[in-house]
């Protein structure tokens, strides 16, 4: 990994400042993965973060060579694509339609099979199958950079906590027809898949969130989703604003 990437706990005062290094690293990841794979893979997650990636990045279009990147949602909600609660929705409104990604290279869920949570998820498996099987012939997919939010329950993805999925170890995507947070019916990576990825970086802003980081960060606290997320190989990111972090004694302010 290169030597300018940030480590571990990063403590921003502005979600401003906290968008640039988020811009910076994605490029960083964007040129070691083109020059050593050459391909960047990349998990997007909805929330807030969309919104905090693009803002810097799109100034600087040209750093990244996005006929090379590969996108996939690390986990949607069952609606049609050009639902107001579609993270593909979310994702073009703030960051695609910004810069020329190829729209084929953006894999989206099949909106024809949205009455059926589990063909959901097995087409979005063969999408994954299609872009990563041949070069690991893993068990699992290994992505170059995977990008989650944290909910104030500590769920990441729609991963939640006290459900069925978290103790799935075999799947790579699977249905969870019973969010806590509307919309109810989504797909979701599984815990392995976030585990097995290159990079894995959460990103949390705002006091909301200081409660949960302190159970996750300080106490590693393993019945909340988020504290699951411990890459076998790869390298765990935490991209927090101050108004976050406050209440974490680990943390490196920037
Ligand atoms: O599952 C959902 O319905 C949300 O998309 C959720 O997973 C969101 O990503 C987190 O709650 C973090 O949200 P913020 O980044 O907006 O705080």
């Amino acid at each position: 990994m290169s030597s300018s990437i940030p480590l571990s706990i990063q403590s921003y005062s502005t979600v401003e400042e906290l968008s640039v290094a988020l811009a910076d690293l994605f490029v960083t990841l964007s040129v070691d993965a083109i020059q050593t794979r050459g391909r960047f893979t990349v998990g997007l997650s909805g929330g807030s973060l969309p919104k905090i990636l693009a803002a810097d990045l799109v100034k600087r279009v040209d750093a990244v060579e996005w006929e090379k990147l590969t996108v996939f949602f690390c986990d949607e909600r069952l609606v049609p694509l050009d639902h107001e609660d579609s993270n593909y929705r979310l994702c073009r409104e703030e960051l695609f339609s910004k810069v020329p990604i190829p729209e084929e290279q953006i894999h989206k869920i099949n909106p024809d099979l949205l009455e059926n949570a589990e063909e959901v998820a097995e087409d979005y498996k063969d999408q994954l199958i299609h872009v990563f099987a041949h070069v690991n012939s893993a068990k699992f997919p290994v992505f170059d950079l995977l990008l989650l939010g944290i909910g104030p329950d500590g769920h990441t993805c729609s991963l939640f906590p006290g459900h069925q999925t978290l103790e799935d170890t075999i799947d790579w995507v699977i249905p969870e027809e019973n969010s806590p947070k509307p919309p109810p019916r989504r797909i979701t990576f599984t815990l392995p898949t976030l585990n097995h990825a290159h990079n894995v970086c959460f990103v949390a802003t705002g006091e909301g969130k200081q409660d949960i980081l302190k159970r996750i960060i300080d106490e590693n606290d393993q019945k909340i989703p988020s504290a699951l997320v411990q890459p076998v190989h790869g390298n765990l990111f935490w991209f927090l604003d101050d108004k976050a972090s406050a209440k974490l004694t680990l943390r490196e302010k920037k």
